[in-house]
């Protein structure tokens, strides 16, 4: 059955909108692992526009499940993960202008930058998932450089406007679920993922992890963080 990994960045949304102290995510965390969630998700931005360093530094001490880092592979942020040792990191392309993460990493243009980052993150006791596009070239390389898990970004499946689309896209992620557990890597799948459209990605069994944060945020501010994450847990566990 997969597990559902909770992203708490929007938590941090709302409090930085007024440079304030709440709401906290690392209480949004513990809620969240209370209601049943296996993971919790940060994205540790260089902008800090949501989570901050001393988010990071507190939820490592308080997380009872797994700790997910996600980060750009720059310099900075891997002596980042390095000092604060998540369980898991998963490298992610960032861009300052955007909005939220565009697309999954190139790991085939930056296999050697990326292979450097997963060796020291490995020095480091830390287990590197890699942020990829459901695309056969990027999840043999993610294999290749010694990732020991992808996650395969649902954005475009997410947002088709249309079901031939959707269907399409559909079919990429899981033929890459597949091929990636084939080879050996552990799966998971995140980005725009809500309370619809994981009606369809819990179909692909080869998932072993949502990485799922706006839609179970949005939902909190209205039904409580412990609802939002319940439902989610449902949906996740068929
Ligand atoms: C990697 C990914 O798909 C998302 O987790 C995204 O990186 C979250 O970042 P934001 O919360 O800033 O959108
Ligand atoms: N890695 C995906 C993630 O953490 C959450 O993405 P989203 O659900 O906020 O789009």
């Amino acid at each position: 059955m997969a597990r559902l990994a909770v992203n708490v960045d929007h938590v941090a949304t709302v409090r930085q909108a007024r440079l304030a102290t709440e709401p906290d995510p690392v209480t949004a965390a513990a809620l969240a692992e209370l209601a049943g969630a296996q993971g919790i998700v940060v994205h540790l931005r260089e902008d800090r526009r949501h989570i901050q360093d001393r988010d990071v530094e507190i939820l490592r001490r308080t997380v009872k499940t797994r700790l997910n880092l996600e980060m750009a592979a720059t310099a900075e942020m891997i002596e980042t993960a390095l000092r604060i040792k998540p369980d898991v990191v998963t490298l992610v392309p960032e861009k300052r202008q955007e909005l939220t993460t565009e697309g999954g990493l190139d790991v085939v243009l930056y296999e050697e930058a990326l292979a450097e980052a997963i060796t020291r993150l490995h020095q480091g006791g830390i287990s590197v998932s890699l942020f990829v596009n459901p695309d056969p070239k990027h999840v043999k390389t993610a294999a290749k450089i010694d990732a020991d898990c992808v996650e395969i970004h649902t954005g475009l499946f997410a947002e088709a406007k249309t079901y031939a689309k959707r269907q399409e896209e559909f079919e990429r992620i899981q033929d890459a679920a597949k091929l990636a557990a084939k080879i050996g890597l552990v799966v998971h799948a995140g980005h725009g993922v809500d309370y619809r459209n994981i009606l369809w990605l819990r179909l692909i069994k080869e998932i072993e992890e949502f990485s799922i944060g706006h839609a179970i945020i949005a939902r909190a501010v209205l039904v409580g963080m412990e609802r939002a994450v319940k439902e989610m847990v449902a949906l996740v566990q068929g």
